[in-house]
């Protein structure tokens, strides 16, 4: 929105980066920020999680519509019988939304999560709420209210999975702008086949960074064409010199303060 006075047009700010958000959010500096370099070699196979396997059960109808909200696409979905738990998960988390963050056309940066060192082009986030708390609005910012399953994409061939959502890119082109999702779809579709993860506790990676993610980061990654990376950029944002391509909405890794990240 822009703010106007008769023959004055302000356009609303265009938002600031990731170094300067600890001005506004100062958790931005805190003990479980997010994302994280997951540096492979500390991290500790916990047996516990695979007694316990993570339990993946989404409906294929849950998926609603497609925003573009301004800083990335969101698939908002009902929520009906998609759940997950066990892993490293103490109760039931229920899907509401998922998104992704990218870099630069054709580069190889743009994931938020990097594995030692390595950047993958682009990060799927797939959000849940923890069903002990009444609403999303509740468990946002609980230490224990979200959960969030992270999926890199790497650049090869066309994922069929993730077309009927990357197609859909072109219609929502500005920030608000919305598309209805008439078809059947499943969400669980986008994750890799082989499900091995890193877990950690840290925070949502972009304003307000509350402290309260689960995060469940998948080992492999799953293909999309470039094509379909390239189709990111049909939403457009706010950049300082006006309206332009949505890319490098991804915040770099933060302090791991100590934190232990355990493996399946
Ligand atoms: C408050 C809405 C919201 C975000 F804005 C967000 F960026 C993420 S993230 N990138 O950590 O997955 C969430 F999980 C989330 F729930
Ligand atoms: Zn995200």
């Amino acid at each position: 929105e822009s703010l106007s006075f008769g023959f004055l047009q302000v356009a609303s700010p265009v938002p600031q980066g990731p170094n300067k958000w600890h001005e506004q959010f100062p958790i931005a500096k805190g003990q479980r920020q997010s994302p994280i370099d997951i540096v492979t070699s500390n991290a500790k196979v916990d047996k516990a999680l695979s007694d316990n396997p993570l339990k993946v059960s989404y409906s294929n109808n849950c998926c609603q519509s497609v925003t573009n909200t301004g800083a990335s696409f969101q698939v908002v979905v009902d929520g009906a019988g998609t759940e997950i738990s066990g892993g490293p998960l103490d109760s039931t988390y229920k899907l509401v939304q998922f998104h992704a963050h990218w870099g630069p056309l054709g580069g190889d940066e743009g994931s938020e999560h990097t594995v030692d060192g390595v950047t993958y082009p682009a990060e799927l986030h797939l959000v849940h709420w923890n069903q002990k708390y009444k609403d999303v609005g509740e468990a946002v910012d609980k230490p224990d209210g979200l959960a969030v399953i992270g999926v890199f994409f790497s650049r090869g061939k066309e994922h069929a999975g993730f077309k009927p959502i990357s197609d859909l890119f072109a219609k929502v082109p500005r920030k608000a702008d919305k598309v209805d999702i008439s078809f059947n779809y499943d969400p669980a579709c986008l994750l890799p086949a082989r499900r091995d993860y890193w877990t950690y506790l840290g925070s949502l990676t972009t304003p307000p960074l509350f402290e309260s993610v689960t995060w469940i980061v998948m080992k492999d990654p799953v293909e999309v064409s470039a094509e379909q990376l390239a189709a990111l950029r049909n939403l457009l944002w706010e950049t300082p010199s006006g309206e332009g391509q949505m890319c490098n909405n991804y915040r770099p890794p933060q302090p791991l303060q100590g934190r232990l990240v355990r493996s399946t």
